[in-house]
């Protein structure tokens, strides 16, 4: 049966403003679009969007599932419908499960459970190394093969230059990306905060910018050598800004990523307490960093807005800023909050934000989402503007609760996420599978 969703608001990227529009989909893809009067509904099954945004659903590059081997965390099922209550409907997740995402078995694992318990699109990677280990690459043709849509050994830095130049060699012959976090663990030693005032204030070791831009410049380099397409992971330094743009102005295939934490928070919002729920990987920066970030998601030197949704228990989480886990939930904030605190306040349009989560992720990954035009798989999904809502943990659809935002007050929640032309979740009657 075909779906009429009528009266939403379409933003003309032109003009800024939005304009009714009607759209039928029809077989899971974008049919045809309509302005003015009613169509004609008959026989369709119709969803009135009256007074909501239609847009393309989200599409996040970095996440954390959690299944296999850590479902006290999240599942396949509990993060995918985390995700489309977020307004996601394309989402990678990351290898380290346990166990890691190393084999075909694995990645043919994480697609089997996700075609039949998941809600959303569902793209893995797979490790660059055996078991994360950093020490045997895995067999990139297999897990190509298996469905994998590129490498990295995401949670840690690949250390050794030499294995990271023969993973990219491989990826390249492959016609794949390699994906990192970028972190030099000889200059971390355990620490949980970055280097700077508020480390040293509660007498914590920190962990410096430059752990994360001497992998940035490195992988960099080796990316020329290599021509390899070379992803950077949740960037938070001024430092590897700096090298990303100058890898870009000679050529260098490098795109990157941002996490919101990192375009809202530096280590001044710590609170004194020292809740665990603000440790993540990488740690809130300077606010010189966060503007860096900032701008540099402007500027295109950093290609797309991620979440990092990195679900831990509430009893991990309890451990203290010391020995919690590093990792906050991002799915069910992330629009939200970058729409109350960069669109509402007119620093950006509400299309910059949009092409920053969905066409150009899509772009840089060479997917076939991200954009609602006709023809194009249904993915969507219906935004409420205009109610202001508190953040609460405890409405959450991830197992995960550990937020720094609990209590924020904000705008642009979503009403309705539809894949490939199946309403999977909407404000009213939750998931619906
Ligand atoms: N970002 C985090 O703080 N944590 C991630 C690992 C990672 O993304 O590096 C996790 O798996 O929990
Ligand atoms: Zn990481
Ligand atoms: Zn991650």
């Amino acid at each position: 049966m075909a779906t009429w969703i009528v009266n939403a608001k379409r933003l003309n990227p032109e003009t800024g403003e939005s304009e009714l529009a009607h759209v039928r989909v029809d077989n899971g893809v974008i049919a045809e679009w309509r302005q003015g009067t009613l169509p004609e509904t008959a026989g369709a099954q119709v969803i009135d969007a009256k007074g909501k945004l239609i847009a393309p659903g989200l599409i996040d590059m970095h996440v954390h599932l959690r299944e296999p081997g850590f479902e006290y965390k999240e599942t396949i099922a509990s993060g995918t419908e985390s995700a489309a209550k977020g307004g996601f409907t394309t989402i990678a997740p990351m290898p380290n499960t346990r166990p890691v995402m190393d084999t075909p078995e694995t990645i043919r694992f994480v697609l089997d459970k996700a075609a039949t318990e998941g809600v959303v699109r569902v793209l893995p990677y797979a490790a660059i190394t055996k078991n994360e280990l950093g020490r045997d690459l895995t067999d990139f043709p297999a897990l190509k093969e298996a469905g994998a849509i590129g490498f990295t050994d995401d949670g840690v830095g690949v250390q050794n230059a030499q294995m990271m130049k023969n993973a990219m060699a491989l990826a390249k012959s492959l016609d794949m990306p390699i994906i990192a976090h970028c972190e030099d663990d000889s200059l971390v030693e355990g620490a949980a905060v970055s280097e700077g005032e508020f480390s040293r204030k509660h007498g914590l070791k920190g962990i410096p910018n430059e752990s994360e831009a001497i992998h940035v410049g490195r992988d960099i380099l080796l990316s020329e050598a290599t021509g390899v397409h070379y992803h950077i992971c949740h960037v938070s330094t001024e430092q590897s800004i700096r090298l990303i743009r100058l890898g870009k102005s000679v050529g260098v295939r490098v795109t990157a990523e941002v996490c919101p934490h990192h375009l809202l928070l530096s280590d001044e919002h710590i609170p004194d307490s020292m809740d665990a729920n603000w440790k993540m990987n990488p740690p809130l920066r300077t606010p010189k960093d966060v503007e860096a970030c900032i701008a540099a998601l402007e500027d295109g030197t950093i290609d797309m807005i991620v979440t990092d949704h990195a679900p831990h228990s509430e009893e991990e989480k309890a451990r203290g800023m010391e020995r919690a886990p590093f990792g906050i939930v991002g799915f069910e904030t992330a629009f939200p909050l970058l729409y109350t605190k960069f669109v509402r306040t007119g620093r950006w349009s509400l299309d910059f934000l949009l092409r920053r989560m969905t066409s150009d992720p899509a772009r840089v990954f060479r997917l076939p989402y991200g954009n609602i035009d006709t023809g194009a798989p249904a993915d969507l999904i219906l935004i409420d503007l205009d109610n202001e809502r508190e953040v609460d943990p405890a409405t959450f659809l991830t197992k995960g609760r550990n937020t720094p935002f609990t209590g924020w007050k904000l705008h642009g929640w979503p009403a309705l996420t539809m894949v490939g032309g199946k309403v999977v979740w909407t404000e009213e009657n939750g998931i619906n599978r």
